[in-house]
């Protein structure tokens, strides 16, 4: 007998998957994912421990052997030490999901329902929901295609399925959702609203291209919404077809596949005849068993918008996806200060239905208003609950931003959390693959131990609007060495707020980092004393108001300096000096001695004012 898969193993025994890693953390075997294979000793090794046990059913506790024999064979592949001789491992009672943690198999959901542990085992398992990114033309929309095609059987003979958004699929192995808008922008949207749908993201990669600047996109956008990725390599019904290489590549992003001992599962797979198909599925369903992915459905409904549009006949129409209870036809629902009452509802397959529970996409009519993708969906009881709450979030809306305008960071709040490991995140753009290698190369050697720099994405070419959607959730600074972005793109920056800085000289962009990572302190200003003078008389023009006709006692006054009149011991005035003229002429400055034109933008100045001049400058931080 030869090496074995551990899910296959635990299907053999009809076990649990949770339950058979739960086996091997007991034994010491240590292992990067169910997919891993072990050892023909191990097998036995277990096999005993389940006959001894009697259980099969993986509803029991497990109960670890107290110390792992002396000879328990080596382990899956490529992986770690094993720690044969050890005794048990203290996470044989952790739950699975928990106990081992493949970075990008396995990554903890970032969603807002998660449960506590205590509670969770009463939950309900739920279906999990897949979205399908990767570069253009690589068969996502093919790969989505041939999915709904042999997996989703229409609820009504004749009827039309309509694009909702998402669909459902049933596989052997259970239901899973797909949201069926390919591409990362649709995906980001959703997550820079702060909600997360997407439980698992395949990454479709054609074996005949490899990775493509889209691929790394989508992979940097998973990596930032930490949702476990699984590789489909597709096309692999093409004789040019080159999985290897895919492979190969993907390492150099850090991103190892299983077969060369990393934990990273790769699928091959055609959208054209379907090859490796019935694998993924089988894929998503294990790693979706792995997470645990748990909701009530008679807890409190929380849902999110796929998306919404208006359709001549019915009106508004929204495909929302149901996280957590229960939605019922003629529910109130709330999406951020609108409000209205579901009039129908309908399934992706296009049948009519009364209920959906969790990890559920139903088409609503009964919205006034067209919601965004992304925005979170609640439930009221009555539409004067409705109201309420959307009078409490109005008003919530309003103190937050007078908060904004008036409130001062805390230093935490400048800085980060204190004494904890911070990460500057970047995307960087440049002209050319050296460029992008030389700066991440310096960036590189700068990161220190409290300090962590994460270039999510690098990529060849100016910024895109995805890189400003990206930034936007991630609170990653866009740095561009050589490339520019186009107009549309720093509008929509200046509308998230995310900054886009362009330079020409790698070592200014260097710095600009350095400054980041200092913690992106904001510059602080301090007044400076410019100079003052007297006003001698007042003349009126015809269009600028009066002018301050003075003689300058001290220093210099600049144009656009900021101004204080004072008379006597009082201040009148305090504004810019937004005129200066020499004779007839518009000057910037008039120095000590000479005498000048002063408009104020205010026409109160009377003779034997002075006018005091200062202006704000950077300081300096340490
Ligand atoms: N031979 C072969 N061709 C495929 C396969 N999958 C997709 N294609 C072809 O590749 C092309 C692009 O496929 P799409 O499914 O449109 O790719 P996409 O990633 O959705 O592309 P965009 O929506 O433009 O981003 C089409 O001509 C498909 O017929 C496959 O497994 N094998």
């Amino acid at each position: 007998m030869s090496k074995v898969r551990i899910y296959t193993l635990a299907k053999e025994l009809n076990l649990e998957n949770a339950r058979m890693l739960e086996i091997l953390d007991g034994l010491g075997v240590s292992y990067k994912s169910v997919s891993s294979t072990i050892e023909e000793d191990t097998v036995e090794l277990i096999k005993q421990i389940v006959a001894e046990e009697g259980t099969g059913s993986g509803d029991e506790v497990t109960q670890a052997p107290a110390a792992a024999p002396a000879d328990a064979p080596d382990t899956a592949k490529g992986d770690a030490a094993p720690q044969a001789s050890q005794p048990a491992a203290p996470a044989a009672a952790q739950p699975a999901a928990q106990a081992q943690a493949p970075a990008s198999a396995t990554a903890t959901q970032g969603r807002d329902d998660v449960v506590s542990d205590a509670s969770k085992a009463e939950i309900p398992h739920r279906a999990p929901v897949v979205t399908i990114m990767g570069h253009v033309d690589h068969g996502k929309t093919s790969l989505l295609d041939y999915i709904r095609k042999t997996k989703v059987a229409a609820k009504e003979a004749g009827g039309i399925t309509q694009h909702v958004g998402a669909f459902e699929a049933q596989t052997s192995k259970g239901r899973i959702v797909f949201i069926d808008t390919p591409g990362h922008e649709a995906f980001t949207t959703i997550r820079a609203r702060g909600a997360n749908v997407a439980d698992i993201a395949i990454i479709v990669i054609a074996a005949d291209d490899s990775l493509m600047p889209q691929t790394r996109e989508a992979i940097a956008h998973a990596q930032a919404a930490k949702v476990p990725m699984i590789i489909a390599i597709n096309k692999m019904d093409l004789p040019q077809a080159n999985p290897d290489k895919v492979k190969t590549d993907l390492t150099q992003l850090n991103l190892v596949p299983e077969e060369y001992g990393g934990d990273l599962i790769v699928v091959p797979v055609s959208a054209k005849t379907g090859e490796g198909v019935e694998d993924l599925l089988e894929y998503i369903s294990l790693n979706a068993e792995l997470e645990d992915l748990r909701a009530d459905p008679k807890g409190t409904f929380a849902g999110v918008v796929i998306e919404g549009r208006v359709d001549k006949q019915s009106g508004v129409l929204a495909t929302v996806m149901v996280q957590e209870g229960t939605l019922h036809v003629g529910d109130f629902l709330v999406v951020g200060e609108n409000y209205g009452k579901i009039k129908a509802m309908t399934d992706s397959a296009g049948g009519r239905i009364k209920e959906a529970g969790p990890s559920t996409p139903v088409q609503i009519l009964g919205f006034s208003e067209v919601p965004t993708s992304g925005e979170k969906v609640s439930s009221a009881k009555n539409e004067h609950a409705a109201r309420d709450l959307i009078a409490t979030r109005a008003s919530d809306r309003r103190d937050t931003e007078n908060a904004q305008v008036q409130r001062k960071l805390t230093l935490e709040e400048m800085m980060g959390p204190l004494s904890t490991v911070r990460t500057v995140n970047l995307i960087l753009r440049a002209d050319t693959q050296g460029s992008v290698e030389a700066i991440q190369g310096i960036l590189a050697r700068k990161e220190s131990e409290d300090i962590k720099i994460n270039v999510m994405l690098a990529g060849i070419g100016a910024p895109t609007e995805g890189d400003v959607l990206l930034a936007g959730t991630a609170e990653a600074t866009i740095l561009c060495f050589s490339v520019t972005a186009p107009g549309s793109v720093n509008k929509i920056a200046e509308n998230k707020g995310v900054d886009i800085k362009s330079f020409r000289i790698i070592y200014e962009l260097i710095d600009e980092v350095d400054r980041l990572m200092k913690g992106n302190i904001e510059p602080v200003f301090e007044e400076k004393y410019l100079g003052r003078a007297e006003v001698r008389m007042v003349i009126k023009h015809p269009r600028f108001g009066n002018i301050a006709g003075s003689y300058v006692t001290d220093g210099s006054l600049k144009r656009n300096a900021k101004a204080k009149v004072t008379r006597g011991k009082e201040t009148v005035y305090e504004g810019t000096l937004v005129g200066l003229k020499r004779l007839k002429d518009d000057v910037r400055e008039v120095q000590t001695g000479y005498e000048c034109g002063i408009n104020l933008d205010w026409d109160g100045a009377e003779i034997g004012d002075i006018i005091e001049a200062s202006e704000m400058v950077e300081v300096e931080q340490a």
